[in-house]
């Protein structure tokens, strides 16, 4: 079953009818197919594309779309779940390293953002979506719930806080995040967090590359296109974030981008990747030791009109054979302090290790 939820509802598409695979993900063609073929078939495909703009995509055809009520999501109980063993890759101190790698970087004029990430390689004998997908659902750490099929059997599964675009008719809508600050237990001190976030120069900038991208992105296409010049807060279950709505009216005049092509245009924005954008993927595929693949890419739905809905495959995992793979990244700019980002991406991971953790067998080792 792929699964997408978003507000009150989830888009669901049972059984498989067909697998649109591609080795390039910014082929407009293959989009276009996607989108014409969901039309004939009257299903919404569920479609995710890679962290690299010409890495894999799929899109997944399914025999049968419904739209429920969140509440009437059932989920089949994927029976017990096996200890489960960590391996960081790289180790916090290797990520530190790696962000210290990267500030001389932004020191030489290199970049003037990147985002690095660090994974956990999970062995979780018996592992299936529903184990992390049931308590993704049930305490719903990030807006976005999903379990999506990828290409070669992997599964993608999480609870995005990150709207990349939604596309409903002309409307168009983008919800970017950065600039974060784990949370705390104490609602005083958490509020305090919180607050500082708002004023703190090197989050404030961290996150405006992302809207500066992704509006420079949408202007041309859009008739009309507002969004507040200071951010707000976003909440997730370990974190605040920074967070600019976006909405904008799509011009009526020429062809209409689907949501899947609006999402191809926009990924990756400087919330996974960087600026400039090659200069930051170049030092990105240089200092991550693990291809991130479908991690930090972008996944949802369109449907045969081409409206649709996409979030940033963040607070996600790949489940694999008796395997979880997750991934975290940090924003890093001038100003960024390493040990800071080691424990901004630790509190990144929390959110799946903790859905891993719910499951009775699967306390961690
Ligand atoms: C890349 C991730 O988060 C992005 C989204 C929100 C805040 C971010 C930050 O503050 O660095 C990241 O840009 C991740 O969760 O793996």
């Amino acid at each position: 079953m792929n699964i997408f939820t978003s507000g009150s509802q989830a888009v669901i598409g049972h059984g498989i009818r067909e697998i649109y695979p591609t080795e390039s993900g910014t082929d407009a063609g293959w989009a276009s197919a996607v989108v014409a073929a969901a039309g004939f078939s009257g299903v919404r495909a569920h479609c995710a594309l890679s962290f690299t703009p010409g890495g894999r995509a799929v899109a997944v055809l399914p025999e049968l779309s419904e739209v429920v009520g969140y509440d009437a999501i059932e989920l089949a109980h994927p029976g017990p779940l096996a200890p489960t063993e960590v391996t960081p890759e790289p180790a916090p101190s290797g990520y530190a390293a790696m962000v210290e790698a990267a500030l001389r970087r932004i020191a030489d004029g290199d970049v003037a953002k990147v985002v690095l990430g660090r994974q956990l390689q999970v062995r979780a004998p018996g592992l299936r979506p529903e184990h992390l997908l049931g308590p993704l659902l049930a305490d719903r750490p990030g807006e976005y719930v999903f379990s999506q099929t990828l290409t070669e059997g992997a599964v993608a599964v999480g609870a995005s806080p990150e709207l990349l675009v939604r596309r409903s008719g002309h409307a168009v809508s983008a919800v970017p995040l950065a600039g974060s600050v784990p949370r705390v237990e104490d609602p005083a001190e958490d509020r305090q967090r919180a607050e500082r976030l708002l004023s703190s120069a090197k989050d404030l900038a961290e996150h405006a590359h992302v809207v500066e991208a992704i509006t420079a992105a949408l202007l041309p296409l859009c008739r009309e296109l507002d969004w507040p010049r200071t951010p707000i807060l976003h909440r997730t279950d370990t974190l605040w974030h920074l967070a600019t709505p976006i909405n904008g009216v799509l011009h009526e005049d020429r062809p209409l981008p689907s949501a899947l092509e609006l999402a191809q245009l926009l990924h990756p924005t400087p919330a996974v990747g960087g600026v400039p954008a090659p200069e930051a993927a170049a030092l990105i595929a240089e200092l991550e030791p693990v291809d991130r693949g479908y991690l930090a890419g972008c996944l949802g739905w369109t449907d045969g009109n081409g409206d649709g809905e996409f979030a940033v495959t963040i607070r996600a995992g790949i489940v694999g054979h008796d395997e979880l793979r997750l991934f975290a990244g940090a924003g890093i700019v001038a100003g960024s302090v390493p040990e800071l980002e080691v424990r901004e991406t630790g509190a990144k991971l929390g959110t799946m290790l903790r859905a891993l953790e719910r499951n009775p067998a699967g306390a961690l080792r």
